[in-house]
């Protein structure tokens, strides 16, 4: 038998209880099992465990209940749930009580062979990360301190994170941060901006497609699903996904199986989900613009990233790491900020967040003299929020029509988030609260995009 601690099953009927120790067993790991709650907790007391497998029917209670008896008294100990095939909601909220994972009956080696890899991982992965300890979402705030340990709890578990926040405000990196302290850390992470996508190639994109599926089709390629297997897929933007392919995402994490374009079969693919966007899903839901069971099914575990005007506490602190970070990727010194420029850069409201705080530094290192970073050198009057909003003329002093006038407003608003974000359309649409496709849409409508835009 391996060094892995034994498994807890769980499950009143005999048949599957012997059918998962057995299974167990022939993975090399020792099984006990109880079939209730009130042996289940009696053993738990005993032995060391490295993993509970529980049905979510037990005669004196619900699995439920066990799942919330262990995150209460043995929070390190990964405990999965076993529902029938089509009770997503059970899996959902035992997801949300703590369980780690969940297994569909009827269960496979298939599905129960990632489940026991990641549970016997995370054992590892946790000894690393209190030895490393690095976690590197900066800030002392309690805000900030708050997502850290949020960023802890989450990579323990396997459930789907869906992140909301601010542009700029360090979405992608609270994701990468939980793949990478997880048990999913040799695996890949795939970050996907669902906005960017064309949507008719958006289903092979996801799912991959077989040769001859469509006209250029010329051979199998496979998806971003596939490219995920054995580790996260993020989903950056997920509210941009146009309502058909929501449909497909649904199935596609519902059964944790793919079909690729013009295939015949699904296949198993062990993936986990984080989502992220900086629009408000629920308000978008109540619209019917984007799918309530897409929406529960990815919003298992909310984690809010804070604004950074909600942290300006952490403002220096930030501006002292990213400052030697730049420096260290460029390889000069650090310069000293002079105190205006330090006053400046505390009180500015920064709506692009994180991401502008590091563009305004890296603009500044760029025009200051080496050796010290002036309040000049931040541009910072450069850096209106919106130019709509801080206009003061109206379309009768510009002696324009109203659509033109708009148009010319339009133009200011797309050409400085443009600046903003040193040209990278991407950004610059989600800073304006835009997708990337009306973005794109806008710029060629207004002439302001080049030849092949
Ligand atoms: N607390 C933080 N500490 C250090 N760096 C941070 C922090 N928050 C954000 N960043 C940095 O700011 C930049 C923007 O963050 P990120 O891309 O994760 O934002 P986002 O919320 O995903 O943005 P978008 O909504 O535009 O996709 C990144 O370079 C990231 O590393």
């Amino acid at each position: 038998m391996s060094a892995f601690p034994a498994c807890l099953v769980v499950d009143d009927e005999t048949d599957i209880r012997e059918l998962l120790v057995l299974t167990l067993e022939r993975m090399d790991i020792r099984a006990d099992s109880a079939s209730n709650l009130a042996e289940a907790r009696h053993l738990l007391a005993q032995g060391q465990y490295g993993l509970c497998l529980t049905d979510m029917r037990l005669p004196d209670g619900s699995g439920l209940d066990l799942v919330k008896h262990i995150a209460q008294d043995y929070p390190g100990l990964p405990v999965a749930v076993i529902t029938a095939y089509g009770s997503a909601e059970n899996a959902v909220s035992a997801l949300k009580a703590g369980a780690f994972d969940y297994l569909t009956k009827p269960i496979s080696l298939k599905q129960l062979r990632p489940l026991v890899q990641s549970a016997l991982k995370l054992a590892s992965v946790e000894e690393e990360n209190t030895a490393s300890g690095t976690l590197n979402m900066i800030g002392n705030s309690a805000a900030i301190k708050q997502v850290r340990s949020m960023i802890e709890k989450l990579s323990r578990s396997q459930a789907p994170v869906y992140i909301s926040g601010e542009s700029g405000s360090g979405k992608e990196l609270a994701a990468r941060l939980i793949h990478q302290h997880g048990s999913r850390r040799d695996g890949p992470f795939i970050a996907v901006n669902c906005g960017a996508i064309p949507e008719n190639l958006m289903e092979s994109e996801f799912f991959g497609h077989k040769k001859g599926a469509f006209t250029g089709a010329t051979h199998d390629k496979e998806g971003m699903f596939h490219a995920a297997k054995g580790g996260t897929l993020f989903l950056d933007e997920v509210a941009d996904l146009p309502l058909a392919m929501q449909v497909k995402l649904l199935r596609a994490i519902q059964e944790k199986k793919v079909r690729m374009v013009g295939g015949t079969q699904e296949e198993s693919v062990d993936v986990r989900i984080i989502s992220a966007t900086h629009k408000n899903l629920s308000v978008l839901m109540e619209r019917g613009e984007f799918r309530q069971d897409l929406y529960y099914r990815l919003n298992v575990i909310e984690l809010k990233l804070p604004a950074l005007r909600d942290m300006q506490q952490d403002i220096p602190l930030l501006v002292d790491s990213l400052l030697a970070k730049q420096c260290r990727e460029e390889s000069r010194a650090v310069p000293a900020l002079s105190p205006a420029a330090s006053q400046m850069l505390a009180r500015h409201s920064f709506p692009g967040n994180v991401r502008e705080l590091e563009n305004v530094l890296e603009r500044a290192l760029a025009l200051c003299d080496g050796n010290t970073i002036t309040a000049d050198d931040l541009l910072l009057d450069q850096d209106p929020a919106m130019p709509v909003a801080t206009t003061k003329t109206s379309p009768a002093d510009e002696g324009l029509p109203l659509p033109d006038y708009l148009e010319q407003l339009e133009k200011k608003a797309i050409i400085n988030a443009l600046e903003k974000t040193q040209h990278n359309k991407t950004a610059a649409a989600k800073l304006l609260g835009v997708s990337f496709r009306t973005f794109r849409y806008r710029l060629s409508k207004l002439g302001l995009s080049k030849d092949n835009d």
